[in-house]
């Protein structure tokens, strides 16, 4: 018996035996009906739902998706159909609810609001109205512009509106209109003070190695907020502090959250124009939000969009295996794969162990012989050769289980290959975490090559190499498959993916997007067809009210 049945009674029992709820999401549920003396237990099991949804992702619980709610990585169950509450009542419980406040009106002394049939924690309806009321103000005035599609008409919106997007898929010349949005803004303004940003360490590194040689650098968000240690949600800018800067320009804006998105909106002097850069079909923020894909879609936002279609980098069959998943168009997909040559492929059962295998010997017996005889760039080059993605961490579909297999395979392959010892020369390497002090970041990758002083951890750096002793570089980890979440914004030549399984929550079209368009010159897809119906199908749809209320 676990601890949460231990503890929760009655519909909280259930969902928990039922695997839905985990003790995370019954004990805050726990403590605010007691708070405010509420003793319905549809309304415990209302909150701990949204909790559970906030911990997926989701702002807010939307009642006409409650039983899609997204079940964890490690909790696959369902729930008997005649547990739920019926609906209607379970709604007029919570209208009727001491912790739950109706309706969309200032701030609230509850901890909870019901708003168009969407339950929020306040906290997170805060952020989310921050966010829409920030950028009603910097929409005023926009008329009914239909937005833009090509990147002359992306610099235009950027730089004559208080809020702009340019959406793209890789390739499509995001970094590229940046570039040249800087250098108008250069010859146009030139005492305009502008600020690059991005939501990850690693982003922002890569942004400013992609602007080089222009001056600029690229800061994390928290940087240029002025992030203050020990605290999460305060920085130094805000609406009392704001940033100095005349242009905001965000990179990967996919990847932030709402509460950073509502902490950024709010820290900028009324004239600054915002442009927010991404690629709205990827994978979300790792918190909660979706705040990309709900301003590209809020009808609100349509006159200042840009969204860039065409794409300058990929080979043909990649991109059009991009555009059938994004599309949410089944067959296509399958039909560029079946026909997709060298390019692109998807392989099940033995034949993919097999596959596998073939890529990933080739490149990892190429590291070898670099590390080996000292040639660092050669090593670096190698690892970039290939990915091994999948959407788990652990179970026979995760990370876990392949890294294991992968150095079986190195070791069968090529004797020299050492998969015994910490630092092992050759082995492949990444951060867990950042590490300002030595100029990495969480998702950093590199090689761990013998030194005349011992084994040293060599990293690329924009158009140069670094290198550190592993024994000081803590939360370094061995690299031989890493999640799709961790690739993001990184790219590979080859990339091969290990599809979650038919029926894992985690098999979504964002997931499938986001892999897919890591590589650049092949992708090889580990699973069968219904994996592949079957991510296409779920678009993982984060609960938000941020893209319906803004409008
Ligand atoms: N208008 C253009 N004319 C010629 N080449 C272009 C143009 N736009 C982009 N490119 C080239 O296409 C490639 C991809 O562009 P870029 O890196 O800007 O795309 P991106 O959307 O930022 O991709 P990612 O999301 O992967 O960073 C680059 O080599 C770039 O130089």
């Amino acid at each position: 018996m676990t601890d949460t049945a231990v503890s929760a009674r009655g519909l909280l029992a259930e969902f928990s035996a039922a695997g839905v709820l985990a003790w995370a999401d019954v004990h805050p549920a726990q403590q605010l009906t007691h708070l405010f003396g509420e003793t319905d237990e549809r309304v415990q099991l209302a909150i701990a739902l949204t909790v559970r949804a906030l911990r997926s992702g989701s702002i807010c619980l939307e009642w006409s998706r409650i039983r899609d709610l997204g079940l964890g990585e490690d909790a696959v169950a369902e729930v008997p159909p005649e547990l739920w509450p019926e609906e209607a009542g379970w709604l007029a419980a919570l209208r009727a609810s001491p912790a739950v406040r109706v309706g969309d009106g200032g701030p609230g002394e509850r901890p909870l609001r019901l708003v168009d049939d969407a339950l929020y924690l306040e906290r997170h309806f805060g952020d989310q109205e921050s966010v829409r009321l920030a950028l009603l103000t910097r929409l005023a005035g926009t008329g009914d512009d239909t937005g833009a599609t090509g990147q002359d008409d992306a610099i235009t919106l950027a730089l004559s509106h208080r809020v702009s997007v340019i959406a793209g898929g890789p390739g499509t010349g995001k970094t590229h209109t940046i570039r040249r949005l800087i250098e108008q803004l250069r010859v146009d303004e030139p005492d305009a003070l502008v600020a690059l940003a991005a939501p990850t360490g690693k982003a922002a590194a890569r942004m400013t190695e992609s602007l080089a040689p222009s001056a600029f650098t690229a800061v994390t968000l928290h940087t240029l907020l002025g992030w203050r240690p020990g605290s999460r949600n305060r920085f130094v800018h805000d609406a009392t502090n704001p940033l100095p800067h005349d242009v905001v320009v965000v990179d990967e804006t996919s990847m932030v959250s709402m509460l950073l998105m509502a902490r950024l909106l709010a820290a900028l002097k009324p004239a600054a124009r915002l442009v927010l850069v991404g690629d709205p079909d990827q994978l979300a923020s790792v918190d909660a939000g979706s705040v990309l894909a709900d301003i590209t879609k809020a009808p609100a936002t349509r006159g200042v969009v840009a969204r860039l279609e065409r794409n300058y980098r990929f080979d043909g069959t990649i991109a059009a295996l991009a555009r059938a998943i994004r599309a949410g168009e089944a067959d296509a997909a399958l039909g560029v794969l079946a026909d997709g040559g060298e390019h692109v492929s998807l392989v099940d059962g033995a034949d993919a162990a097999a596959s596998l295998r073939e890529r990933v010997v080739g490149p990892g017996v190429r590291l070898l012989e670099a590390a080996a005889s000292g040639s660092v760039g050669a090593a670096l080059t190698a690892l970039e050769e290939h990915r091994l993605l999948c959407g788990h961490r652990r179970g026979p579909f995760g990370v876990q289980h392949w890294t294991r297999q992968v150095v079986s395979w190195l070791a069968e392959a090529a004797p020299g290959w050492a998969a015994d010892g910490e630092l092992a020369v050759a082995r492949p390497v990444m951060m867990t975490v950042n590490a300002p002090e030595f100029g990495l970041h969480n998702g950093d990758t590199g090689v761990v090559i013998a030194g005349p002083d011992g084994p040293r951890a060599w990293f690329r750096e924009g158009t140069t190499v670094v290198s550190h002793s592993p024994f000081v570089l803590e939360g370094l980890a061995t690299l031989h498959a890493m999640t799709v979440h961790k690739a993001q914004g990184s790219q590979f030549g080859h990339v091969s993916v290990v599809l979650p399984p038919v029926g894992s929550p985690l098999l979504t079209r964002e997931l499938l997007y986001t892999a897919v368009t890591r590589a650049e010159r092949s992708v090889l897809l580990l699973g069968n067809e219904d994996a592949v119906r079957e991510a296409i199908g779920h678009p993982a749809r984060r609960m938000s009210g941020l893209a319906r209320r803004l409008s």
